[in-house]
């Protein structure tokens, strides 16, 4: 259960602590945060509303902390990275039971998301015992007019202190996809949790301290974004920032100072569907992709832009499936649970009536229940209605009948998004075709987008993001090159 067993320490009456210096604290400023279940709609949890004094302890403390862990060795680090996965998946189940509390993820889902995060840690120190114990030799005599006289030595170093800021829909796995590459690479780091989701992260920093890392390389500052997320992201003690989320992270990319920047935000995926493509298929693609997490996934379908001559077939293949999508509570692991929260629902609900009222085509009734909206499916969806651009991050999607495969490449593009895309055709170079003329980080050729396996490169262009994640990717954006250059006072060529 949470908050119990080995993570007794972490609460004291009804507020959950925050994690600093190798231990659990209750905020001077002795006000809390509110955590709503979005199914009951009441207070679930609360957390500590840590105050900027304590946000300028945990800096200079992850500073010194960094320092020695530098110097430590990449197998150990990644001993203890192994030791904190293992912890992880071995307390498996009172974490998902937070994240269905919390965010209302679905229970099986919730327990994937935590095992996947104990895979996540695991492969990081793999790969980072792989690519950080390698550099690069280079010798001079290879740019023009230069001899043989300088040997250059190159390695990869920290940053420092990375600020890791993930979203409410994967708090723990978006947490580690931070956590894991940083600390294999020698940084320390400050997790920022979001408020939905706070408690299971910190059960998740739990199984690191019990792994034994050194005090002050990993805390958890809980509070409201709104409040404390300046102060964090504007901070001189950080080095680099990795952050996911929504348009929040373009405010923080304009506010940040000269570190570098990770930033994974909104997407507006579409899947386009040719005349040729296997629409049953295609059908079970648009159910996974499009209402999987109620449609809470960056990565979610969300734009269909399908062929006139076979949207019928697909519209109604898709609705047939709707139909058996269960709905309700996620402790019961219904297909579509409440969305995060009453102003998210609103949002959507105004997305659905902005249709309504520009003559889309809805193919199920609209319903909703409190957080709880019934997955619905919206057919002839036209340019100038909302739901045509916007990321609803909710169990809606919209269908545009194209009359030319340019027109689908067209809409994609004409998006300020550009996170992923997918395209569904049997003729592969046409797939490929439609994949290069695609302005999206990643295309998905016959299935719905996705950022797993973790180790895949997971980018965004335009309004999506800043850089690239994946654990390898991850790994060298949290590091710098060092040169050493050796000069001899004369050339010297090894011989055989
Ligand atoms: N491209 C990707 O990889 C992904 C993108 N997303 C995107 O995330 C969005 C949904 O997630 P959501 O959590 O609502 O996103 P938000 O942008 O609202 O919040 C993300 C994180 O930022 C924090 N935050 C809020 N304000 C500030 C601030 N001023 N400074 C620093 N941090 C702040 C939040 O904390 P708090 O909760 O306390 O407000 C939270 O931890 C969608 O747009 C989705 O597409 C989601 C997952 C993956
Ligand atoms: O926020 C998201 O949507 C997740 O990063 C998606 O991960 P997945 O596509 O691998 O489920």
């Amino acid at each position: 259960m949470a908050g119990s067993g080995v993570f007794e320490e972490i609460i004291e009456g009804d507020v959950f602590k925050y994690y600093t210096d190798g231990e659990w604290k209750k905020s001077a400023s002795g006000k809390s945060v509110a955590i709503i279940n979005p199914t009951t709609r009441t207070t679930q949890y609360k957390v500590q509303a840590c105050t900027q004094e304590e946000v300028n302890k945990v800096m200079e403390s992850a500073k010194i902390a960094q320092k020695q862990w530098a110097k430590t060795p990449l197998w150990k680090r990644a001993e203890l990275l192994h030791k904190a996965a293992a912890i992880l998946k071995e307390h498996k189940a009172p974490i998902a039971e937070c994240l269905v509390k919390e965010i209302a993820k679905p229970a099986k889902d919730s327990v994937t998301e935590v095992v996947r995060s104990g895979d996540l840690i695991s492969y990081c120190a793999e790969e980072g015992v792989r690519i950080l114990g390698e550099g690069k030799f280079l010798v001079s005599d290879s740019f023009p007019g230069n001899e043989r006289t300088k040997y250059c030595l190159t390695s990869k170093i920290p940053l420092g202190v990375v600020l890791a800021i993930p979203p409410f829909n994967y708090p723990v796995n978006l947490a580690v996809s931070k956590i894991g590459p940083a600390l294999i690479a020698g940084n320390s780091l400050v997790l920022k949790p979001p408020t939905q989701g706070a408690v299971a992260c910190l059960h998740m920093v739990q199984c690191f301290n019990l792994a034994g890392f050194p005090k002050g390389l990993i805390s958890c500052i809980t509070g409201k974004g709104s409040e404390i997320g300046d102060f964090l992201t504007m901070h001189p003690g950080v080095n680099c920032i990795s952050f996911t989320g929504g348009d929040t992270g373009i405010s923080i990319s304009k506010k940040a100072g000269m570190v570098p920047l990770q930033m994974e935000l909104g997407g507006k995926d579409a899947c386009i569907v040719l005349e040729d493509a296997d629409l049953d298929l295609v059908a079970a693609n648009i159910i996974k992709g499009g209402f999987s997490y109620s449609g809470q996934r960056c990565t979610a379908v969300k734009v269909v832009l399908v062929m006139e001559s076979v949207a019928d077939a697909l519209v109604e293949k898709v609705n047939a499936k709707v139909a058996k999508l269960k709905v309700g509570p996620p402790e019961e692991d219904c297909d579509i649970t409440p969305v995060v929260s009453e102003s998210s629902a609103n949002f959507i609900e105004g997305l659905a009536k902005d249709a309504k009222t520009k003559g889309a085509t809805f193919c199920q009734e609209y319903k909703r229940e409190g957080n709880l909206i019934w997955p619905l499916l919206l057919d002839n969806v036209r340019p100038d209605m909302r739901i045509a651009w916007e990321e609803p991050f909710g169990p809606i999607v919209p269908v545009i009948r194209i009359n030319s495969i340019e027109e689908g490449i067209h809409h994609c593009n004409a998006s300020n998004f550009g996170l992923q895309g997918c395209v569904f055709t049997k003729d592969i170079n046409k797939a490929i075709l439609i994949s290069d003329a695609m302005e999206t980080g990643t295309v998905q050729i016959n299935s719905a987008p996705a950022r797993g396996p973790d180790h895949f490169p997971f980018q965004g262009l335009k309004d999506s993001g800043i850089g690239s994640q994946g654990i390898t990717n991850s790994i060298s954006m949290m590091t710098k090159i060092k040169s050493t250059v050796i000069n001899l006072p004369t050339p010297s060529y090894t011989m055989g």
